[in-house]
Protein backbone atom coordinates (compact mmCIF):
# COMPACT_ATOMS: atom_id res chain seq x y z
CA UNK A 1 0.00 0.00 0.00
CA UNK A 2 1.56 3.85 -1.15
CA UNK A 3 1.91 4.44 2.63
CA UNK A 4 -1.46 6.00 2.58
CA UNK A 5 -2.23 7.37 5.75
CA UNK A 6 -6.06 7.02 7.47
CA UNK A 7 -6.25 9.00 10.31
CA UNK A 8 -7.62 8.19 13.44
CA UNK A 9 -9.55 10.87 14.81
CA UNK A 10 -11.42 11.44 17.80
CA UNK A 11 -15.45 13.17 17.14
CA UNK A 12 -15.24 15.36 20.07
CA UNK A 13 -12.25 17.23 19.53
CA UNK A 14 -13.30 18.35 16.02
CA UNK A 15 -14.85 21.68 15.61
CA UNK A 16 -18.89 21.58 13.96
CA UNK A 17 -17.47 22.22 10.13
CA UNK A 18 -14.87 19.19 10.45
CA UNK A 19 -17.56 16.89 11.58
CA UNK A 20 -19.57 18.31 9.28
CA UNK A 21 -16.46 17.91 6.56
CA UNK A 22 -16.08 14.39 7.88
CA UNK A 23 -19.60 13.52 6.92
CA UNK A 24 -19.59 14.61 3.19
CA UNK A 25 -20.07 12.67 0.17
CA UNK A 26 -16.79 12.99 -1.75
CA UNK A 27 -17.14 13.82 -5.56
CA UNK A 28 -20.58 16.32 -4.86
CA UNK A 29 -17.97 19.30 -5.62
CA UNK A 30 -18.31 18.62 -9.33
CA UNK A 31 -22.18 18.91 -9.29
CA UNK A 32 -22.23 21.80 -11.41
CA UNK A 33 -19.83 20.16 -14.22
CA UNK A 34 -21.31 17.09 -13.72
CA UNK A 35 -25.14 18.27 -14.33
CA UNK A 36 -24.44 20.62 -17.32
CA UNK A 37 -22.21 17.16 -19.45
CA UNK A 38 -25.54 15.21 -18.48
CA UNK A 39 -27.48 17.46 -20.19
CA UNK A 40 -25.83 17.83 -22.96
CA UNK A 41 -25.87 13.50 -23.34
CA UNK A 42 -29.43 13.49 -22.51
CA UNK A 43 -30.44 16.49 -25.20
CA UNK A 44 -28.19 14.94 -28.37
CA UNK A 45 -29.64 11.08 -27.43
CA UNK A 46 -33.40 13.25 -27.35
CA UNK A 47 -32.50 14.81 -30.10
CA UNK A 48 -30.23 11.94 -32.71
CA UNK A 49 -31.87 8.51 -31.15
CA UNK A 50 -29.25 5.95 -31.66
CA UNK A 51 -26.85 7.69 -33.62
CA UNK A 52 -26.01 9.72 -30.75
CA UNK A 53 -26.20 6.69 -28.25
CA UNK A 54 -23.74 4.65 -30.62
CA UNK A 55 -21.25 8.07 -31.10
CA UNK A 56 -21.19 7.77 -26.91
CA UNK A 57 -20.52 4.03 -26.49
CA UNK A 58 -17.91 4.67 -29.31
CA UNK A 59 -15.94 7.36 -27.32
CA UNK A 60 -16.54 5.81 -23.37
CA UNK A 61 -16.91 2.27 -23.89
CA UNK A 62 -16.53 0.31 -27.35
CA UNK A 63 -14.82 2.27 -30.17
CA UNK A 64 -16.00 -0.42 -32.46
CA UNK A 65 -19.67 -0.35 -31.40
CA UNK A 66 -22.00 -0.69 -34.95
CA UNK A 67 -25.25 -1.84 -32.87
CA UNK A 68 -26.55 -1.80 -29.85
CA UNK A 69 -28.84 -4.97 -29.60
CA UNK A 70 -28.24 -8.09 -28.39
CA UNK A 71 -29.53 -10.92 -30.46
CA UNK A 72 -30.40 -13.86 -28.37
CA UNK A 73 -27.85 -16.25 -30.55
CA UNK A 74 -25.97 -13.89 -29.05
CA UNK A 75 -26.84 -14.36 -25.22
CA UNK A 76 -27.07 -18.10 -25.76
CA UNK A 77 -23.48 -18.46 -27.24
CA UNK A 78 -22.43 -16.34 -24.49
CA UNK A 79 -24.46 -18.55 -22.00
CA UNK A 80 -22.95 -21.80 -23.37
CA UNK A 81 -19.85 -21.29 -21.93
CA UNK A 82 -20.69 -20.18 -18.61
CA UNK A 83 -18.95 -21.81 -15.54
CA UNK A 84 -21.47 -24.57 -14.13
CA UNK A 85 -20.01 -22.83 -10.52
CA UNK A 86 -21.29 -19.79 -11.68
CA UNK A 87 -24.05 -21.17 -12.68
CA UNK A 88 -25.11 -22.40 -9.38
CA UNK A 89 -24.04 -19.44 -7.52
CA UNK A 90 -26.48 -17.23 -9.99
CA UNK A 91 -29.35 -19.96 -8.92
CA UNK A 92 -28.56 -19.72 -5.51
CA UNK A 93 -29.09 -16.26 -4.95
CA UNK A 94 -32.13 -16.13 -7.58
CA UNK A 95 -34.07 -18.58 -5.04
CA UNK A 96 -33.25 -16.28 -1.78
CA UNK A 97 -34.26 -12.79 -4.30
CA UNK A 98 -37.10 -14.62 -5.54
CA UNK A 99 -38.17 -15.32 -2.41
CA UNK A 100 -37.54 -12.30 -0.28
CA UNK A 101 -39.21 -10.49 -2.86
CA UNK A 102 -42.32 -12.26 -3.39
CA UNK A 103 -43.08 -12.29 0.08
CA UNK A 104 -43.56 -8.53 -0.73
CA UNK A 105 -46.41 -9.29 -3.11
CA UNK A 106 -48.94 -5.81 -2.53
CA UNK A 107 -52.31 -7.04 -1.64
CA UNK A 108 -55.42 -4.96 -3.02
CA UNK A 109 -57.46 -3.56 -0.42
CA UNK A 110 -61.42 -2.41 -0.21
CA UNK A 111 -63.32 -0.92 2.85
CA UNK A 112 -66.17 1.07 3.66
CA UNK A 113 -65.31 4.17 4.09
CA UNK A 114 -69.01 5.44 5.42
CA UNK A 115 -72.17 3.45 5.05
CA UNK A 116 -72.70 3.19 1.37
CA UNK A 117 -69.27 4.37 0.36
CA UNK A 118 -66.89 1.86 -0.51
CA UNK A 119 -63.08 2.58 -1.41
CA UNK A 120 -60.01 0.47 -2.59
CA UNK A 121 -56.58 0.30 -3.32
CA UNK A 122 -55.67 -1.48 -6.77
CA UNK A 123 -52.10 -2.40 -7.70
CA UNK A 124 -50.53 -2.29 -11.46
CA UNK A 125 -47.45 -3.84 -12.65
CA UNK A 126 -45.75 -1.10 -14.58
CA UNK A 127 -46.36 -1.75 -18.42
CA UNK A 128 -42.31 -0.92 -19.31
CA UNK A 129 -39.36 -0.51 -17.33
CA UNK A 130 -35.56 -0.04 -18.08
CA UNK A 131 -32.92 -1.84 -15.91
CA UNK A 132 -29.58 -0.19 -15.90
CA UNK A 133 -26.62 -2.65 -14.84
CA UNK A 134 -23.13 -1.02 -13.66
CA UNK A 135 -20.72 -2.05 -15.88
CA UNK A 136 -17.29 1.19 -15.69
CA UNK A 137 -15.04 -0.56 -12.71
CA UNK A 138 -16.85 -3.82 -12.31
CA UNK A 139 -19.87 -4.82 -14.19
CA UNK A 140 -22.64 -6.02 -12.04
CA UNK A 141 -24.62 -9.90 -12.48
CA UNK A 142 -26.09 -9.83 -9.38
CA UNK A 143 -27.78 -6.24 -10.13
CA UNK A 144 -29.41 -8.00 -12.72
CA UNK A 145 -30.82 -10.30 -10.27
CA UNK A 146 -31.87 -7.26 -8.00
CA UNK A 147 -33.31 -5.73 -10.53
CA UNK A 148 -34.96 -8.44 -13.02
CA UNK A 149 -35.96 -10.67 -10.13
CA UNK A 150 -38.49 -7.90 -8.83
CA UNK A 151 -39.74 -7.05 -12.38
CA UNK A 152 -40.45 -10.84 -13.64
CA UNK A 153 -42.49 -11.46 -9.77
CA UNK A 154 -44.27 -8.03 -10.43
CA UNK A 155 -45.06 -8.86 -13.89
CA UNK A 156 -43.96 -6.05 -16.02
CA UNK A 157 -45.13 -6.69 -19.69
CA UNK A 158 -41.63 -5.03 -21.54
CA UNK A 159 -38.54 -5.28 -19.70
CA UNK A 160 -35.35 -3.83 -21.46
CA UNK A 161 -31.85 -4.15 -19.97
CA UNK A 162 -29.10 -1.91 -20.40
CA UNK A 163 -25.50 -2.58 -19.40
CA UNK A 164 -22.14 -0.33 -20.59
CA UNK A 165 -20.43 -3.39 -23.73
CA UNK A 166 -16.59 -3.68 -23.24
CA UNK A 167 -13.91 -2.88 -25.33
CA UNK A 168 -14.95 -5.85 -27.82
CA UNK A 169 -18.57 -4.60 -27.17
CA UNK A 170 -19.50 -8.02 -25.28
CA UNK A 171 -21.43 -8.41 -21.76
CA UNK A 172 -20.46 -10.75 -19.28
CA UNK A 173 -22.45 -14.24 -19.60
CA UNK A 174 -22.85 -14.57 -15.83
CA UNK A 175 -24.89 -11.22 -16.42
CA UNK A 176 -26.62 -12.52 -19.49
CA UNK A 177 -27.56 -16.02 -17.87
CA UNK A 178 -28.90 -13.83 -14.73
CA UNK A 179 -30.73 -11.67 -16.81
CA UNK A 180 -32.13 -15.21 -18.70
CA UNK A 181 -33.08 -16.43 -15.38
CA UNK A 182 -35.10 -13.35 -14.71
CA UNK A 183 -37.07 -13.94 -18.47
CA UNK A 184 -35.03 -10.50 -19.95
CA UNK A 185 -34.02 -10.77 -23.29
CA UNK A 186 -34.25 -7.36 -24.58
CA UNK A 187 -30.50 -6.20 -23.96
CA UNK A 188 -29.02 -2.91 -25.50
CA UNK A 189 -24.96 -2.72 -25.17
CA UNK A 190 -25.02 0.75 -23.50
CA UNK A 191 -24.37 2.33 -20.63
CA UNK A 192 -23.78 5.48 -18.82
CA UNK A 193 -26.15 8.95 -18.99
CA UNK A 194 -26.75 7.58 -23.19
CA UNK A 195 -28.50 4.23 -21.81
CA UNK A 196 -30.48 6.57 -19.57
CA UNK A 197 -31.32 8.43 -22.39
CA UNK A 198 -31.97 5.66 -24.83
CA UNK A 199 -34.40 4.32 -22.35
CA UNK A 200 -36.30 7.44 -21.17
CA UNK A 201 -36.43 8.97 -24.36
CA UNK A 202 -36.66 5.67 -26.41
CA UNK A 203 -34.71 5.09 -29.68
CA UNK A 204 -35.31 4.00 -33.16
CA UNK A 205 -35.23 0.30 -32.09
CA UNK A 206 -36.61 0.85 -28.61
CA UNK A 207 -39.47 2.55 -27.44
CA UNK A 208 -38.97 4.57 -23.97
CA UNK A 209 -39.88 2.78 -20.95
CA UNK A 210 -42.17 4.16 -18.11
CA UNK A 211 -39.88 4.18 -15.40
CA UNK A 212 -35.72 3.53 -15.02
CA UNK A 213 -34.27 1.73 -12.41
CA UNK A 214 -30.54 0.22 -11.52
CA UNK A 215 -27.29 1.95 -9.54
CA UNK A 216 -24.55 3.66 -11.25
CA UNK A 217 -21.58 6.26 -11.53
CA UNK A 218 -22.42 10.04 -10.48
CA UNK A 219 -23.36 10.38 -14.61
CA UNK A 220 -25.99 7.74 -14.67
CA UNK A 221 -27.33 8.82 -11.20
CA UNK A 222 -27.55 12.19 -12.15
CA UNK A 223 -28.96 11.54 -15.80
CA UNK A 224 -31.93 9.44 -13.59
CA UNK A 225 -33.14 12.69 -11.88
CA UNK A 226 -32.48 14.63 -15.05
CA UNK A 227 -35.05 12.21 -17.31
CA UNK A 228 -37.46 12.16 -14.25
CA UNK A 229 -37.53 15.96 -13.61
CA UNK A 230 -38.04 16.87 -17.39
CA UNK A 231 -41.14 16.13 -19.46
CA UNK A 232 -39.85 13.01 -20.83
CA UNK A 233 -42.24 11.57 -18.30
CA UNK A 234 -40.30 8.69 -16.89
CA UNK A 235 -39.92 7.60 -13.68
CA UNK A 236 -36.80 6.78 -11.55
CA UNK A 237 -36.06 4.48 -8.21
CA UNK A 238 -34.31 6.07 -6.63
CA UNK A 239 -31.09 7.81 -6.50
CA UNK A 240 -28.30 4.46 -6.17
CA UNK A 241 -24.82 6.36 -6.69
CA UNK A 242 -21.43 5.67 -5.30
CA UNK A 243 -21.09 2.66 -2.78
CA UNK A 244 -21.05 3.50 1.19
CA UNK A 245 -20.66 1.43 4.46
CA UNK A 246 -20.53 3.21 7.80
CA UNK A 247 -19.56 0.47 10.43
CA UNK A 248 -20.43 1.29 14.46
CA UNK A 249 -18.10 -1.48 16.52
CA UNK A 250 -17.37 -1.95 20.11
CA UNK A 251 -14.45 -3.97 21.45
CA UNK A 252 -16.80 -7.50 20.37
CA UNK A 253 -16.26 -6.75 17.10
CA UNK A 254 -13.32 -8.00 15.07
CA UNK A 255 -11.12 -6.14 13.61
CA UNK A 256 -9.98 -8.03 10.57
CA UNK A 257 -13.90 -8.56 9.53
CA UNK A 258 -14.59 -5.10 10.21
CA UNK A 259 -11.57 -3.90 7.83
CA UNK A 260 -12.82 -6.44 5.13
CA UNK A 261 -15.97 -5.03 4.80
CA UNK A 262 -14.75 -1.47 5.17
CA UNK A 263 -12.52 -2.59 1.65
CA UNK A 264 -15.80 -4.42 0.35
CA UNK A 265 -17.51 -1.15 -0.60
CA UNK A 266 -14.22 0.82 -1.03
CA UNK A 267 -13.08 -1.87 -3.83
CA UNK A 268 -16.80 -0.28 -5.83
CA UNK A 269 -14.94 3.17 -7.04
CA UNK A 270 -12.88 5.84 -5.77
CA UNK A 271 -15.77 7.47 -5.07
CA UNK A 272 -17.03 4.91 -2.69
CA UNK A 273 -17.17 5.98 0.96
CA UNK A 274 -16.32 3.96 4.09
CA UNK A 275 -17.12 5.16 8.06
CA UNK A 276 -16.35 3.39 11.08
CA UNK A 277 -17.67 4.76 14.48
CA UNK A 278 -16.18 3.09 17.46
CA UNK A 279 -15.96 3.65 21.08
CA UNK A 280 -12.41 2.16 21.21
CA UNK A 281 -10.03 3.79 20.15
CA UNK A 282 -7.86 0.00 20.23
CA UNK A 283 -10.87 -1.50 17.97
CA UNK A 284 -9.85 1.70 15.20
CA UNK A 285 -6.14 1.30 15.98
CA UNK A 286 -6.49 -2.30 14.86
CA UNK A 287 -8.80 -1.82 11.99
CA UNK A 288 -6.42 0.84 10.30
CA UNK A 289 -3.79 -1.86 10.78
CA UNK A 290 -5.72 -4.32 9.42
CA UNK A 291 -7.15 -2.09 6.18
CA UNK A 292 -3.66 -1.70 5.40
CA UNK A 293 -2.19 -5.35 5.31
CA UNK A 294 -5.84 -6.23 3.64
CA UNK A 295 -5.87 -3.99 0.94
CA UNK A 296 -2.20 -4.43 -0.27
CA UNK A 297 -3.43 -7.67 -1.35
CA UNK A 298 -7.02 -6.90 -3.25
CA UNK A 299 -6.79 -6.84 -6.86
CA UNK A 300 -8.62 -3.20 -6.70
CA UNK A 301 -5.98 -1.78 -4.05
CA UNK A 302 -5.02 1.14 -6.49
CA UNK A 303 -9.53 2.03 -6.64
CA UNK A 304 -10.21 0.87 -2.64
CA UNK A 305 -6.74 3.05 -1.63
CA UNK A 306 -8.35 6.14 -3.32
CA UNK A 307 -11.88 5.72 -1.71
CA UNK A 308 -9.68 5.53 1.58
CA UNK A 309 -9.14 8.77 1.08
CA UNK A 310 -12.10 10.23 1.63
CA UNK A 311 -12.91 7.44 4.40
CA UNK A 312 -12.62 8.00 8.23
CA UNK A 313 -11.72 6.43 11.50
CA UNK A 314 -13.55 7.82 14.12
CA UNK A 315 -13.44 7.48 17.85
CA UNK A 316 -16.91 8.36 19.48
CA UNK A 317 -17.53 9.07 23.18
CA UNK A 318 -20.23 6.45 23.22
CA UNK A 319 -23.09 4.31 21.34
CA UNK A 320 -25.15 7.18 21.48
CA UNK A 321 -22.76 9.56 19.39
CA UNK A 322 -22.16 6.91 17.29
CA UNK A 323 -25.69 6.33 16.68
CA UNK A 324 -26.48 9.94 16.50
CA UNK A 325 -23.41 10.64 13.66
CA UNK A 326 -24.89 7.34 11.55
CA UNK A 327 -28.44 8.52 11.82
CA UNK A 328 -27.15 12.35 10.37
CA UNK A 329 -25.09 10.23 7.95
CA UNK A 330 -27.89 7.84 7.02
CA UNK A 331 -25.47 5.43 5.35
CA UNK A 332 -26.40 3.16 2.06
CA UNK A 333 -25.21 0.04 4.09
CA UNK A 334 -25.15 0.24 8.26
CA UNK A 335 -22.90 -2.73 9.49
CA UNK A 336 -23.56 -3.04 13.59
CA UNK A 337 -20.62 -5.21 14.63
CA UNK A 338 -21.28 -5.09 18.61
CA UNK A 339 -22.16 -7.18 21.75
CA UNK A 340 -25.72 -5.72 21.52
CA UNK A 341 -26.16 -5.14 17.88
CA UNK A 342 -30.41 -6.03 17.70
CA UNK A 343 -31.14 -4.07 20.78
CA UNK A 344 -29.67 -0.82 18.66
CA UNK A 345 -32.00 -1.83 15.93
CA UNK A 346 -34.68 0.56 17.02
CA UNK A 347 -32.52 3.78 16.90
CA UNK A 348 -30.96 3.05 13.52
CA UNK A 349 -33.62 3.65 11.20
CA UNK A 350 -31.73 5.72 8.31
CA UNK A 351 -29.73 3.26 6.03
CA UNK A 352 -30.61 1.70 2.54
CA UNK A 353 -30.08 -1.47 4.33
CA UNK A 354 -28.53 -2.69 8.38
CA UNK A 355 -26.21 -5.68 8.71
CA UNK A 356 -26.36 -6.74 11.89
CA UNK A 357 -23.93 -8.87 13.94
CA UNK A 358 -20.17 -10.50 13.11
CA UNK A 359 -21.79 -12.90 11.05
CA UNK A 360 -23.48 -10.60 8.46
CA UNK A 361 -21.11 -9.01 6.14
CA UNK A 362 -22.22 -6.46 3.65
CA UNK A 363 -21.31 -8.70 0.56
CA UNK A 364 -24.03 -11.45 1.97
CA UNK A 365 -26.97 -8.39 1.00
CA UNK A 366 -24.69 -7.76 -2.06
CA UNK A 367 -25.19 -10.80 -3.52
CA UNK A 368 -27.59 -13.85 -1.70
CA UNK A 369 -28.89 -12.95 1.42
CA UNK A 370 -32.00 -12.49 -0.29
CA UNK A 371 -32.59 -7.94 0.08
CA UNK A 372 -32.16 -5.95 -2.47
CA UNK A 373 -28.70 -4.43 -2.77
CA UNK A 374 -30.29 -1.40 -4.63
CA UNK A 375 -29.83 1.09 -2.19
CA UNK A 376 -30.56 5.15 -1.46
CA UNK A 377 -27.09 6.95 -1.44
CA UNK A 378 -25.68 10.25 -0.50
CA UNK A 379 -27.85 10.75 2.50
CA UNK A 380 -30.86 10.19 0.45
CA UNK A 381 -31.77 6.88 2.90
CA UNK A 382 -33.24 9.53 5.12
CA UNK A 383 -36.08 9.86 3.15
CA UNK A 384 -35.78 7.06 0.00
CA UNK A 385 -36.48 3.47 0.66
CA UNK A 386 -34.47 0.63 -0.41
CA UNK A 387 -35.34 -1.14 -3.70
CA UNK A 388 -38.15 -3.65 -2.89
CA UNK A 389 -41.22 -5.26 -5.38
CA UNK A 390 -44.12 -2.39 -4.91
CA UNK A 391 -41.38 -0.35 -6.72
CA UNK A 392 -42.41 -1.97 -10.22
CA UNK A 393 -46.26 -1.37 -9.88
CA UNK A 394 -48.64 1.74 -9.59
CA UNK A 395 -50.60 2.22 -7.27
CA UNK A 396 -54.57 3.61 -7.77
CA UNK A 397 -57.95 4.07 -6.23
CA UNK A 398 -61.12 3.18 -7.04
CA UNK A 399 -64.49 3.73 -5.10
CA UNK A 400 -67.80 4.02 -5.47
CA UNK A 401 -71.00 5.29 -3.20
CA UNK A 402 -74.87 4.46 -3.75
CA UNK A 403 -77.27 7.56 -3.63
CA UNK A 404 -77.88 7.32 -0.10
CA UNK A 405 -74.32 6.70 0.82
CA UNK A 406 -73.60 10.69 -1.73
CA UNK A 407 -76.32 11.44 0.88
CA UNK A 408 -74.85 11.18 4.21
CA UNK A 409 -71.33 12.88 2.97
CA UNK A 410 -73.60 15.32 0.63
CA UNK A 411 -73.25 18.41 3.42
CA UNK A 412 -69.56 17.50 4.09
CA UNK A 413 -69.07 17.54 0.29
CA UNK A 414 -71.02 20.87 -0.62
CA UNK A 415 -69.85 22.66 2.20
CA UNK A 416 -65.64 22.18 1.65
CA UNK A 417 -67.08 22.79 -1.68
CA UNK A 418 -68.19 26.08 -0.82
CA UNK A 419 -65.43 26.99 1.52
CA UNK A 420 -63.06 26.47 -2.00
CA UNK A 421 -65.71 28.48 -4.07
CA UNK A 422 -65.95 25.79 -6.31
CA UNK A 423 -69.50 25.79 -7.11
CA UNK A 424 -69.81 23.17 -10.07
CA UNK A 425 -67.80 20.62 -7.36
CA UNK A 426 -70.80 21.40 -5.12
CA UNK A 427 -73.39 21.04 -7.92
CA UNK A 428 -72.18 17.56 -8.88
CA UNK A 429 -73.44 16.42 -5.72
CA UNK A 430 -76.77 18.66 -5.08
CA UNK A 431 -77.46 17.46 -8.67
CA UNK A 432 -77.97 14.57 -7.54
CA UNK A 433 -79.22 14.66 -3.88
CA UNK A 434 -82.22 17.37 -4.66
CA UNK A 435 -83.23 15.67 -7.42
CA UNK A 436 -86.73 14.01 -6.96
CA UNK A 437 -86.41 9.96 -7.32
N1 LIG B 1 -26.17 2.33 -4.59
C1 LIG B 1 -26.31 1.13 -5.07
O1 LIG B 1 -27.30 0.46 -4.85
C2 LIG B 1 -25.22 0.56 -5.95
C3 LIG B 1 -25.26 -0.79 -6.38
C4 LIG B 1 -24.24 -1.24 -7.23
C5 LIG B 1 -23.24 -0.39 -7.63
N2 LIG B 1 -23.27 0.90 -7.17
C6 LIG B 1 -22.29 1.89 -7.59
O2 LIG B 1 -22.48 2.06 -9.02
C7 LIG B 1 -21.32 2.63 -9.54
C8 LIG B 1 -20.98 1.94 -10.85
O3 LIG B 1 -20.12 2.85 -11.49
P1 LIG B 1 -19.25 2.40 -12.76
O4 LIG B 1 -18.55 3.62 -13.22
O5 LIG B 1 -18.47 1.20 -12.40
O6 LIG B 1 -20.28 1.91 -13.85
P2 LIG B 1 -21.50 2.66 -14.56
O7 LIG B 1 -22.08 1.64 -15.48
O8 LIG B 1 -22.40 3.29 -13.55
O9 LIG B 1 -20.85 3.84 -15.40
C9 LIG B 1 -20.02 3.54 -16.48
C10 LIG B 1 -20.48 4.39 -17.67
O10 LIG B 1 -20.23 5.76 -17.39
C11 LIG B 1 -19.99 6.40 -18.64
N3 LIG B 1 -18.86 7.31 -18.46
C12 LIG B 1 -17.64 6.98 -18.04
N4 LIG B 1 -16.85 8.08 -18.03
C13 LIG B 1 -17.61 9.11 -18.46
C14 LIG B 1 -17.38 10.50 -18.67
N5 LIG B 1 -16.20 11.04 -18.42
N6 LIG B 1 -18.40 11.26 -19.13
C15 LIG B 1 -19.60 10.70 -19.38
N7 LIG B 1 -19.89 9.40 -19.20
C16 LIG B 1 -18.89 8.62 -18.75
C17 LIG B 1 -19.65 5.35 -19.67
O11 LIG B 1 -20.63 5.36 -20.69
C18 LIG B 1 -19.73 4.04 -18.93
O12 LIG B 1 -20.48 3.09 -19.65
C19 LIG B 1 -20.22 2.45 -8.49
O13 LIG B 1 -19.98 3.72 -7.93
C20 LIG B 1 -20.87 1.52 -7.45
O14 LIG B 1 -20.41 1.82 -6.17
C21 LIG B 1 -24.22 1.40 -6.34
N1 LIG C 1 -22.49 -2.94 -2.68
C1 LIG C 1 -23.11 -2.53 -3.92
C2 LIG C 1 -24.09 -1.44 -3.61
O1 LIG C 1 -23.47 -0.31 -3.17
C3 LIG C 1 -23.80 -3.68 -4.61
C4 LIG C 1 -22.90 -4.68 -5.19
C5 LIG C 1 -23.04 -5.38 -6.34
N2 LIG C 1 -22.00 -6.26 -6.49
C6 LIG C 1 -21.22 -6.09 -5.44
N3 LIG C 1 -21.75 -5.09 -4.64
ZN1 LIG D 1 -20.86 -4.14 -2.99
Amino acid sequence: MSGLQIPIEQWMSLSEAEQAQRLARPGRAQAESLREKVSVILSDVRDNGERAVLNYTREFDNPEATSLRMSSEQVDAAIAGLDDKIKRAIDTAYQTIYRFHEAQRPQNLSIETAPGVQCELRYAPLDAVGLYIPGGSATLPSTALMLGVPAQIAGCQRVVMVSPPNKQGELPAALLYAAKCCGVTDILLCGGAQAIGALAYGIESSPAVGKVFGPGNSFVTEAKQQVSQNDSGCAMDLPAGPSELLVIADDSATPAYVAADLLSQAEHGPDSQVILLTPSMAVAENVRQELIAQCAQLSRADIAEQALQASRLLVVSDMNEAIAISETYAPEHLSIQTNNARELLPQLTRAGSVFVGHYTPESGGDYATGTNHVLPTYGYARNYSSLGLVDFYRRYTVQEASRDGLRQLAEAITTLAHVEGLDAHKRAVTIRTEATP
